[in-house]
């Protein structure tokens, strides 16, 4: 590149900055403005305000007059709030004003245009952009082709234009320190250059370098579905957070932050990814992982944690039950036998008070039941707690006339008296008048508690219907077809009444449990939620998705996945991608399919893809790097030291490592010893732990979805990794190195590595 284009180019930079610069200064005068405003405000509205109530004029005087101050209060607040912004924007461009131009030509005898892209618009008048955003329309064309013909969407259809140019600046503190002009057949200097940098405890946004089918699932405005079946490091999360970032652009004033959310798959991930939407100055969604969404929703449950999950070793009956129970059939099950009790089968609870019955469940049946067919279930249970009130309030008079009142009166102490009058006057025209309104206060508040109990509905029993649903799913689904005896079944059924007796419940259960109690009580679902993402979707099953499909009925699905790495449902997950077909509209279903591997080296991904058999595929990023190592070592003591000497060269070279064992009890064991051997490092053990920097020890269960300059696969011996479907999870641990993988093994080699080609590691 000439210097003098790099020179002009500055020139330019110059200026654009010099217009930021000040933009700057004015927001921070319109910032002082509405402060001192407010502050005057504020101040006069204490001076002004003449409180008038003596007369009904008087008084509308003075509410309007408060209105009226609220009103200019609240006109500066948001001139603040709208200065703020915008000055916060501005700080950022100053900084990097921009990182692409396009010269393009709308027709072949327009002119040509030239654009600069930035992270957010900047114009100097009302339609002079000197900086378009990186999310705007026409910034498309950068990410999505060449030179030549490109076209883009607009909101009033496509567009097509003649791409002259495209250049990308690496720019730092108003400075280009380097610019490049693209072509097809140049390599993306700045997507090389940002994967060759470290790796960070917090994940970075990838605006100036996202690439071409990236841009495809970011843009996405037309489909109910949006599923991804990304490899390993192809920046299916990187694309879902641009995507967040557009959205909120895209729909601005009609869509919130709060409005969108995503289901990740641990904590630790939260974690990682929470820097990405505040960095592109926008909030961050309401982000959970599926654990805590039902978790939330069942405080007094203890649902099988992510380790629990991950070490449970099932029979093949157990698997069958559990893959059962994670299946559209089953849905579709739950649905029908909800349905079902909209005319029989509801399970009611006796109402208590002060241990006696007080309303019998048969008198609760017989009122939900005397409903006409065309109630369902929301409004059966409605009207059944209104009628419920009204036998509770018709129960006040007869109950004032009970011993227990009068003795809880003559007991009341001075205090008690003076809160059961309250504010009433306490004027009687007899003694007897003073008890009876007494006795009413008394009543009520011993009510209180069944009331309470009536309008949450304490009368339905979701633990038992539960239990009842479970016994009855012999008559709505084939077991046998399921390869489930009904023996088995039935055992199964055990098992889960004996672990909610004990507040306990397999996740497996979760889902159906939450449906069913949904069902019951009417409940509709979230309307209020826009965007639902779902990052690992390989790890969920398909009643997840049909609960969650329900649980937010206005909300649009971007589903993100790699069925390489299906830890939990292992060889299920191809079933999945068949059930969740027949959920959307196929033509509000995109699928899009992501090959490329940016995150790790050329040399990573080919030894990771040789792991698995019949994998989706996977294309190597030309990045280089060096082998990966193998050793075996002949002992555990031999390994440490492996592990070890490791370290310190990946220390020497600031490479940041995180060593991945099978299960918590390896990691722990590895982190004792290694500690005792003087070296530092932090076991993370549980999704809500924060990632630490320095080296870590991890399970490979929490591994998912992060990733390290270096990592050491300790143990991949026969002993850990032999089970032909723990090839999934070998593969997403070792595709989590960007720059360096050690694989480690203990007298013998996990056999899923066979078939890696010698030529594609070293042995040491
Ligand atoms: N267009 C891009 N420009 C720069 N970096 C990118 C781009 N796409 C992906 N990356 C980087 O590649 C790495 C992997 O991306 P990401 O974690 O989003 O992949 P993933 O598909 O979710 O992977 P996995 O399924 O293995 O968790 C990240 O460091 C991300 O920043």
């Amino acid at each position: 590149m000439p210097d003098s284009i790099k020179s002009q180019e500055q020139k330019h930079l110059d200026k654009v900055v010099q217009k930021i610069q000040t933009a700057e200064e004015e927001a921070k005068q319109r910032i002082d403005v509405a402060e001192t405003d407010e502050a005057g405000i504020r101040k006069n509205f204490v001076n002004d305000l003449r409180i008038k109530t003596d007369s009904y004029e008087g008084l509308l005087e003075t509410a309007l007059s408060v209105r009226q101050q609220q009103q200019l209060l609240a006109e500066r607040q948001n001139s603040w709030q709208h200065a703020t912004t915008e000055l916060s924007t501005l700080k950022r461009l100053e900084q990097k004003a921009y990182f692409a131009r396009i010269d393009f030509q709308e027709g072949p005898k327009s002119k040509v245009e030239t654009i600069y892209i930035g992270l957010g618009s900047f114009s100097d008048t009302p339609d002079h952009f000197l900086i378009y955003d990186w999310r705007a329309p026409i910034s498309s064309i950068y990410y999505d082709g060449e030179l030549g013909n490109v076209s883009y969407q607009t909101p009033d259809g496509e567009q097509t234009v003649d791409v002259k140019l495209k250049r990308q600046f690496q720019i730092e503190d108003g400075t280009i320190v380097t610019l490049y002009d693209t072509d097809q057949t140049v390599t993306d200097q700045m997507l090389l250059s940002a994967l060759s940098e470290h790796s960070d405890t917090k994940m970075k946004s990838i605006v100036t370098t996202i690439q071409k089918e990236q841009n495809q699932i970011i843009r996405d405005t037309k489909s109910d579905l949006l599923f991804v079946q990304g490899a390993a490091g192809s920046g299916k999360t990187a694309a879902i957070l641009q995507r967040v970032a557009f959205l909120l652009y895209r729909y601005r004033g009609h869509l919130n932050a709060g409005q969108v959310m995503l289901f990740s798959p641990n904590q630790l991930f939260n974690d990682y990814i929470d820097q990405v939407l505040p960095e592109l100055g926008e909030h961050n969604m309401v982000q959970m992982t599926y654990y805590q969404y039902a978790g939330r929703r069942l405080p007094k449950i203890d649902v099988e944690t992510l380790a629990q999950r991950f070490d449970e070793s099932n029979t093949p009956a157990q698997k069958a039950i559990n893959q059962l129970k994670g299946s559209l059939n089953f849905f579709d099950a739950v649905t029908d036998y909800a349905d079902h009790l909209e005319s029989a089968d509801m399970v009611f609870r006796n109402i208590k008070f002060k241990g006696d019955v007080f309303i019998p469940k048969e008198k609760i049946q017989e009122i939900y039941y005397g409903f006409n067919r065309n109630y369902h279930l929301g409004n059966r249970l409605q009207a059944t707690k209104e009628a419920l009130i009204r036998i509770l309030n018709r129960r006040i008079s007869s109950e004032m006339k009970t011993k227990w009142v009068e003795d809880t009166i003559q007991d009341l102490s001075k205090e008690e008296l003076d809160s059961l009058y309250g504010d009433d006057p306490r004027e009687f025209d007899s003694a007897e008048k003073e008890t009876q309104f007494l006795s009413r206060k008394v009543v009520m508040k011993a009510f209180d508690p069944i009331r309470k109990a009536i309008v949450r509905a304490r009368f339905l029993s979701i633990n038992n219907q539960y239990v009842h649903m479970l016994r009855d799913m012999p008559n709505r689904v084939d077991l046998k077809r399921a390869g489930i005896s009904v023996a088995d079944w039935n055992a199964s059924v055990e098992e889960s009444i004996d672990k909610l007796k004990d507040h306990r419940m397999q996740l497996v259960d979760t889902t159906p449990y939450l449906y069913l109690y949904d069902k019951m009580t009417g409940k509709g679902g979230e309307r209020d939620m826009r965007y639902v993402f779902m990052d690992e979707i390989q790890d969920y099953n398909a009643f997840q998705l049909a609960f969650l499909k329900f649980s937010f009925p206005r909300a649009r699905f971007t589903m993100l996945g790699d069925l390489n790495q299906a830890i939990f449902t292992k060889e299920n997950s191809r079933t999945l991608l068949q059930e969740l077909s027949t959920m959307f509209d196929p033509d509000k279903t995109r699928v899009v399919q992501l090959t490329q591997s940016y995150r790790s080296t050329q040399q990573v991904t080919d030894f990771t893809k040789h792991i698995l058999k019949n994998g989706e595929a996977v294309t190597a990023f030309a990045r280089e790097g060096e082998l990966p190592t193998v050793t075996v070592a002949a002992d555990e003591t031999a390994g440490i030291q492996q592990v070890i000497a490791q370290l310190k060269q990946n220390d020497e070279e600031q490479e940041t490592t995180a060593i991945i064992g099978k299960d918590l009890a390896d990691c722990r064991d590895l982190t004792e010893k290694l500690k005792a051997a003087g070296v530092a490092v932090t076991l993370i053990q549980s999704e809500n732990q924060r990632l630490a920097p320095g080296t870590i020890v991890v399970p490979s269960f929490l591994a998912k979805g992060l990733e390290f300059d270096a990592v050491i696969v300790w143990q991949a011996s026969k002993s850990r990794y032999a089970a032909e479907d723990e090839r999934q999870l070998l593969y997403t641990i070792c595709s989590r190195a960007m720059h360096r993988l050690t694989v480690i093994g203990i007298d013998e080699l996990s056999p899923l590595l066979s078939d890696v080609p010698e030529s594609e590691f070293e042995l040491v």
